[in-house]
């Protein structure tokens, strides 16, 4: 009788949350643990531009929620109008050289840990997500998106050729000639177009309902054995692994080149200002 009651107690508990991250971090990670999924939430104000330290944090954290076996990997942002606002510009314009380098190479490993990851991942995009945005988005297994909001890889709207690994994410998403289109032409989608072309999973009103729905999806693979289910994944990504750790030294070298060249660096100045003048013009 002691027992059952105690049981029924332990069924009937509800779910706690328990905070694996320091606070001095620009992520923080929230084990729920009913479900033992992991929630990693991107935390740098104002807009969760991905600089060092910001892709740094995304590096370990992922690592930390693989190390401690969670259920699987929810993404989203603090911030409740932006999930990503992309590569942190300000790292790309007059950059430092080691700096620059950094970045690239963190991009690249963070996009690497999320795409070999070998949990469930989905993503909860609770904000608009240009461009590296849009990258932590796709990379994940599923997406879920809040209305009223704007996804896709607006790259060669800025005159930036867009890396492999967007295409990768892309070409796992969408159907072929609308990856090329969108990525050729810079595209930007609003959250019903992004439901129309696959883009995104689902729509939803909250960013509670956003984890509710993120929950659901890994939880379809409860009754999956784990290791067929990882190595299902990778034998479906392994050829797009392969190709990027062929190419991985030379896309850092064109990306160096890229942002070391004078009409990138003015296009990067002019596009910069825009964005402060948006803001001082929301001020008037
Ligand atoms: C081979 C080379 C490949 C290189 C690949 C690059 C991929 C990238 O990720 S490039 C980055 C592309 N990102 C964007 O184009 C996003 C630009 N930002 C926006 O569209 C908007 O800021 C937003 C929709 C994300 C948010 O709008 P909101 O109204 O909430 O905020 P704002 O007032 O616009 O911005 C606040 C503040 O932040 C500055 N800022 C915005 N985006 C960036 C950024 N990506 N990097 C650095 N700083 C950014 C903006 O200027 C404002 O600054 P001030 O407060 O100083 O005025």
């Amino acid at each position: 009788m002691m027992r059952s009651k105690f049981l029924s107690l332990l069924i009937r508990a509800p779910s706690v949350c328990r905070s694996m991250s320091t606070a001095t971090k620009l992520t923080t990670i929230d084990v729920n643990d009913k479900t033992g999924i992991a929630t990693l939430t991107l935390n740098r104000s104002p807009i969760n531009a991905l600089n060092v330290e910001l892709l740094q944090d995304l590096n370990e954290s992922i690592k930390e929620i693989e190390d401690n076996k969670s259920r699987g990997l929810i993404l989203t942002s603090s911030n409740d109008k932006v999930f990503s606002a992309g590569l942190d510009l300000n790292e790309m314009y007059r950059p430092d050289k080691d700096r620059a380098r950094l970045l690239w190479i963190k991009l690249q490993d963070v996009w690497l840990a999320l795409y070999s990851c070998d949990l469930p991942t989905a993503a909860a995009i609770n904000g608009y997500a240009p461009a590296g945005g849009c990258l932590l988005a796709t990379v994940c297994e599923y997406r879920v998106m809040l209305p009223k909001c704007r996804i896709g890889f607006n790259e060669t709207q800025l005159g930036i050729v867009p890396p492999i690994f967007c295409m990768f994410n892309f070409l796992n998403v969408l159907p072929r000639r609308v990856a090329e289109r969108s990525l050729s032409q810079g595209q930007m989608f609003t959250t019903e177009q992004a439901l129309q072309i696959g883009l995104v999973d689902d729509v939803v009103s909250s960013k509670g309902e956003a984890l509710d729905k993120c929950t659901k999806f890994i939880d379809t693979f409860a009754k999956v054995n784990p290791l067929a289910r990882s190595l299902a994944k990778q034998q479906f990504r392994a050829a797009d692994l392969q190709r990027f750790q062929t190419e991985r030294a030379k896309d850092l070298e064109s990306f160096l080149a890229f942002i070391n060249h004078p009409q990138m660096q003015e296009g990067l100045g002019i596009y910069l200002n825009s964005l402060k003048k948006k803001q001082q013009l929301n001020a008037v």
